[in-house]
């Protein structure tokens, strides 16, 4: 790992390290993550804190409720968010914000660039950002639903240069440890495959967690393809910290891609999901990436989904090949009507006056996957 290459990192904490014994928050953890914190910050190495743990800190003040009805989870992270904050700012002596966050935020570009900005801002400023999902407002259709996944998105907004995530477990082992006793640690990935997301579980069941180790290496493969090296470490531990201080790797290191994707590219493949998909003849052979305009309605054999104008869509080929993630020009209901137009005349006049179907802003090229 090149430690000295780093000028800002995101670090996110799993939920067992914030109230272990869901008895309320405890700083027992927290410590030596804060003394971390600290000193990054005072190498002049920004820091965003991605912290989870608002419903485990929650949860002792619902004794009564079953923590499965989600209308109480709900409570318990609205009521648990802010001991847990206010954990954290009591640990150091510079300020922190709380930032809460849905995948509806994140996936609408305009205020995508504007939680950068916001982020940047508090960097500036020797501000610590403390982000979660903000679990009360989260529907299935709008949340993230980890804060793995979450944490490398803001990674990405943040561009940073590493992702730490503390577990309460050393890192990837080849099979789930808690279920085999011959499980051996992987302390280096280079590459993110079938093989590697084989290796991972679940969360313990029961557990405060969430995702397990798989939502851990979806979030490793986000965080890399945008050049930012991703560990899992246990968080449990000051000995981890001090190997990070100490340029050592105390965990699984995810090797960052050498050439990383454009932000807003990267954005688009991994940040924003597509609403619908509209589906061409197998034998499509244009490449969208170098001209979206070759994407004509007599081209599209269906349109599946509700979208809007400007949300994103998949366009893919009949036999399941995915061509392009990129933002769509007309609606789904438009788009139906003149892809079934028997007027072909009509069509494409109508495109000619309305423009192409998709936009090749911040479009991702999905061919080469
Ligand atoms: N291959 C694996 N390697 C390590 N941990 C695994 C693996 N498969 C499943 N797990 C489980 O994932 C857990 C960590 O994820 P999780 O419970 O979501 O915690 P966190 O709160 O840190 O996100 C481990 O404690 C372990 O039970
Ligand atoms: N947003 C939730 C955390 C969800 C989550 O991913 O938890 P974890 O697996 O412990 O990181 C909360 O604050 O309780």
């Amino acid at each position: 790992m090149n430690r000295a290459n780093w000028k800002r990192i995101v670090i996110k904490v799993g939920s067992a390290l914030i109230a272990p014994n869901q008895q309320g928050c405890s700083s027992h953890y927290l410590l030596s993550i804060a003394q971390f914190i600290v000193k990054c910050r005072a190498e002049g190495i920004q820091v965003v804190l991605v912290s989870s743990g608002s419903v485990a800190a929650g949860s002792h003040m619902f004794p009564n409720q079953e923590n499965t009805d989600i209308a109480v989870k709900k409570a318990m992270a609205a009521a648990g968010q802010t001991e847990m904050i206010s954990t954290w700012d009591k640990l150091f002596d510079f300020p922190s914000a709380q930032i809460l966050l849905t995948h509806a935020d994140l996936r609408d570009r305009e205020r995508y660039v504007s939680i950068r900005e916001t982020l940047f801002s508090l960097l500036d400023n020797q501000i610590l950002p403390i982000v979660n999902e903000n679990d009360t407002v989260t529907t299935d259709k709008l949340k993230v639903g980890d804060n793995d996944n979450l944490s490398a998105m803001v990674a990405a907004a943040a561009d940073a240069d590493a992702l730490i995530i503390c577990s309460d477990i050393d890192g990837l082992y080849d099979k789930n440890p808690h279920e085999n006793d011959d499980a051996k640690l992987l302390s280096w990935v280079e590459n993110i495959d079938e093989s590697i997301y084989a290796m991972a579980g679940g969360a313990v069941k029961g557990g405060v967690g969430t995702g397990g180790m798989r939502t851990k290496i979806e979030a490793a493969e986000k965080a890399v393809s945008h050049g930012i090296d991703t560990f899992i470490i246990n968080g449990f531990t000051e000995l981890s910290f001090n190997m990070l201080l100490d340029g050592k790797n105390p965990g699984t290191h995810f090797q960052a891609y050498e050439v990383p994707m454009k932000e807003n590219v990267h954005w688009m493949r991994h940040t924003s999901n597509a609403q619908g998909e509209v589906i061409v003849e197998s034998n499509f052979a244009a490449s969208l990436e170098d001209n979206t305009e070759e994407l004509t309605s007599s081209e599209i054999i269906d349109v599946k989904g509700e979208f809007s104008v400007g949300d994103t869509i998949l366009v893919r080929k009949d036999d399941g090949t995915k061509l392009v993630k990129a933002k769509s020009n007309y609606s789904s209901c438009l788009l139906n009507f003149i892809a079934k137009q028997d007027n072909e005349e009509f069509a494409s006049e109508f495109e000619e006056k309305t423009g192409p179907i998709i936009s090749n802003q911040h479009l991702a090229n999905l061919e080469k996957e």
